[in-house]
């Protein structure tokens, strides 16, 4: 008899997974390679930005007080005692209706209190001295960029676990900080089964087709964060598929294998994890695709028995490998993003389990608009390519109807959700 599997809801099964903390370590770099890596400690502010008080504009530094008579008709001459470009600094104090030359960035000189921008003053030509006329008022601070009021020293920038962008990189830089702590990117080891599969330079063969999953599941590992490990793919042997497994677990921090893990004859994730005596969580979700995806744990690591079918695979993946791995790179925003969007297309035919559609976000008149981006069948590869989202299509006897409020999870936003999962619903107009 056919093994009878009890699906459990999306939510119970992510609920399930994100009891286990996979362990998060640490590691440093440096600058040059932080970009998408997520930070292991607070950024903070080691100094006040500007660190002192400086000019905006090219222009003149002056004492604002000195211009207190100034006005069209009645023009106040200074002397220009000085000139500065930005990484200099005019040394001495300032007197009463001398101003300094000074380059946007360069520090503001001893006594000046407010900058004349070159535009607004006359330089007077054939003096003796060189000197301006200045023909309104100036208030003090006009025109001064404060020590401080970018950031003031001590400040919590970034958070540990933010995804480092290029501005975090910035922020990195601005402060010093040639050597980063991030996360270091767990290991998972990638196993593809099925006796069907070719590498992807050889030639079609009859009843064969390319390892797809393999490498998607790699890009995927990629984009969330962590260190893909490739073990090849093995055709459906389960001595050969034992021994693989076992040599993965011990050198990766999580696995995840394709294929092979439904009830057919040639299905052998069941029996192997049965074999390890890891602890399956579940081997069936309400939902599709993706509904035999399975996760077991065994002592620290989780093993993911992901579907052959390469859009229940991916699906699987961003609901249940991401999110755990994400956790253990200090991430307090693990899950996909939820969002608001309105079905783009009827979908009429219901489904008992929620349905994962692949889908292409637009943005009409403000509005987010979701359609599936291909054939929402399991076995169906080309629909992914155009994927950046995914509609969630709660399960039910009713299909669904375009201009319906829907909620949709986005692929590639870098924000992450704390947890997505409330309120799934979909309503009527
Ligand atoms: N009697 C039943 N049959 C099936 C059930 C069921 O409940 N009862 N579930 C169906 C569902 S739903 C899915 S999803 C699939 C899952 O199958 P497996 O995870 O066991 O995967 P395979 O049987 O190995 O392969 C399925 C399909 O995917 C292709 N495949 C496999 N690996 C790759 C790869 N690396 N790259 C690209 N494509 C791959 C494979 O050739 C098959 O076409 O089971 C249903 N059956
Ligand atoms: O698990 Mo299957 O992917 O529901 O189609
Ligand atoms: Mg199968």
């Amino acid at each position: 008899m056919v093994e009878k599997r009890k699906p459990i809801p999306v939510e119970e099964a992510i609920s399930r997974v994100m009891k286990y903390k996979t362990i998060a370590d640490k590691e440093v770099i440096t600058i040059e390679e932080s970009f998408g890596r997520f930070l292991a400690e607070d950024l903070i502010a080691s100094h006040d930005v500007p660190a002192f008080n400086r000019s905006p504009y090219d222009g003149f530094a002056i004492r604002a007080e000195d211009t207190k008579e100034a006005s069209a008709n009645h023009p106040v001459r200074f002397e220009v005692v000085g000139e500065i470009g930005a990484g200099y600094v005019f040394e001495e104090e300032v007197m009463p209706f001398q101003a300094v030359r000074i380059m946007t960035g360069a520090q503001i000189p001893q006594g000046c209190d407010a900058v004349v921008m070159l535009e607004l003053v006359k330089e007077l030509e054939g003096q003796e001295r060189p000197a301006i006329l200045i023909k309104r008022l100036f208030k003090k601070g006009d025109n001064i960029s404060y020590q401080g009021e970018d950031t003031e020293k001590g400040t919590v920038l970034v958070k540990k676990g933010t995804q480092i962008n290029p501005g975090i990189v910035a922020l990195l830089a601005t402060f010093g900080y040639s050597k980063v702590s991030v996360a270091k990117r767990p290991v998972i080891g990638v196993i593809a089964t099925g006796t069907e599969l070719l590498n992807v330079d050889e030639p079609l063969a009859p009843g064969k087709i390319r390892n797809s999953n393999a490498y998607m599941i790699m890009a995927q590992i990629d984009r969330a964060g962590g260190q893909a490990k490739y073990y090849g793919k093995l055709n459906d042997d389960f001595e050969a598929c034992l021994t693989a497994t076992k040599q993965a677990l011990s050198e990766v921090d999580m696995l995840i294998t394709t294929g092979g893990v439904s009830v057919g004859d040639y299905d052998y994730v069941p029996v192997i994890l049965k074999e390890l005596g890891a602890e399956v969580l579940f081997n069936k979700v309400a939902m599709r695709p993706g509904s035999v995806t399975t996760v077991a744990n065994l002592g620290e690591k989780m093993i993911y028995g992901l579907s052959g079918n390469p859009s229940a695979c991916y699906v699987g993946f961003e609901l249940f490998v991401r999110p755990v791995l994400r956790q253990a790179l200090f991430n307090n925003f693990p899950h996909l993003r939820k969002t608001k969007a309105t079905l783009g297309v009827d979908f009429t035919k219901p489904n008992p389990f929620m349905r994962l559609v692949r889908s292409r976000v637009d943005y009409v008149d403000g509005q987010l608009v979701a359609s599936p981006s291909g054939v929402d069948k399991s076995g169906i590869v080309s629909s992914l390519g155009g994927a950046d989202c995914l509609m969630l299509l709660p399960g039910g006897t009713r299909g669904y109807e375009k201009g319906m409020d829907i909620d949709i999870l986005l692929l590639e936003d870098t924000q992450g959700s704390e947890w997505p999962w409330s309120n799934i619903v979909a309503s009527y107009k």
